[in-house]
């Protein structure tokens, strides 16, 4: 996250951090007591091997009470992802077995309904992406508000030109913006999640590149087709 500021601990308790050896890849969030949505495109770098995922975090590094890893059973990339655009660039991971809920480890709802967010609200994100333009990683959780621009400005010629589907949508990057490690993350929207932190153009705090998000109520029958076929 550029331009944001350390997190209230423990306020998100739905967050996660998918890691790869104990290193923080993407963002993510519990979306039900054993699943985990996040970003496909986080996977591109993972040869073939499973996320593990981090819950009740709010520091990476220090011993926490609530904080616990899991494995993951499953990793299902959205059938339509790939390496070439942003297109359905979703991951829905299962657990291992399902999260223990506390305080620190909550489930967060997803907007289902086919609405677009409003142009100018302003909604919030948070991660533990990169802060600054160098890549430096921070140990503790950060976030950051950002208004929602709409998907006409975003598609102008001058920014993501055309690129923007209805799948998506865009929030103003200037200065303060979503960074490498924040994928996968939710854009929270009057605490709803309306969509998924994607990497977009993998430039960040460039007002010409808005942050891009997977919007999720077009995947809402996606999500729990998934979940309903894998369960029990
Ligand atoms: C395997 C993956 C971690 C590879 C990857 O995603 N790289 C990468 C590099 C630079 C910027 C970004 C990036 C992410 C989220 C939002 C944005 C732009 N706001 C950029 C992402």
């Amino acid at each position: 996250i550029l331009g944001g500021r350390e997190a209230r601990p423990h306020l998100r308790p739905h967050m996660a951090s998918l890691q790869l050896d104990g290193e923080h890849i993407c963002g993510g969030f519990l979306i039900a007591e054993q699943w985990v949505l996040s970003a496909a495109h986080c996977t591109e770098e993972t040869d073939g091997k499973l996320f593990q995922v981090l819950l009740g975090a709010h520091s990476l590094t220090e011993p926490e009470p609530h904080k616990r890893l899991y494995r993951v059973r499953a990793q299902i990339p959205h059938p339509g992802s790939n390496v070439y655009n942003n297109e359905d660039d979703l991951l829905l991971l299962q657990l291992e077995e399902k999260a223990e809920l506390n305080e620190h480890v909550q489930v967060l709802p997803f907007q289902r309904e086919q609405r677009d967010v409003a142009a100018g609200t302003v909604c919030e994100v948070a991660g533990w992406g990169t802060v600054t333009h160098s890549g430096r990683r921070p140990d503790r959780l950060q976030q950051v508000e950002r208004p929602v621009l709409s998907r006409d400005e975003c598609n102008h010629r001058t920014r993501h030109d055309h690129s923007i589907t209805p799948n998506m949508m865009c929030t103003d990057s200037r200065k303060r913006d979503t960074c490498k490690g924040d994928s996968g993350g939710p854009l929270v929207c009057n605490g709803v999640a309306e969509a998924v932190v994607t990497a977009g153009s993998r430039v960040c705090g460039n007002y010409k590149k808005p942050g891009i998000y997977t919007r999720i109520a077009p995947y809402a029958a996606w999500i729990d087709r998934v979940m309903g076929a894998l369960s029990g």
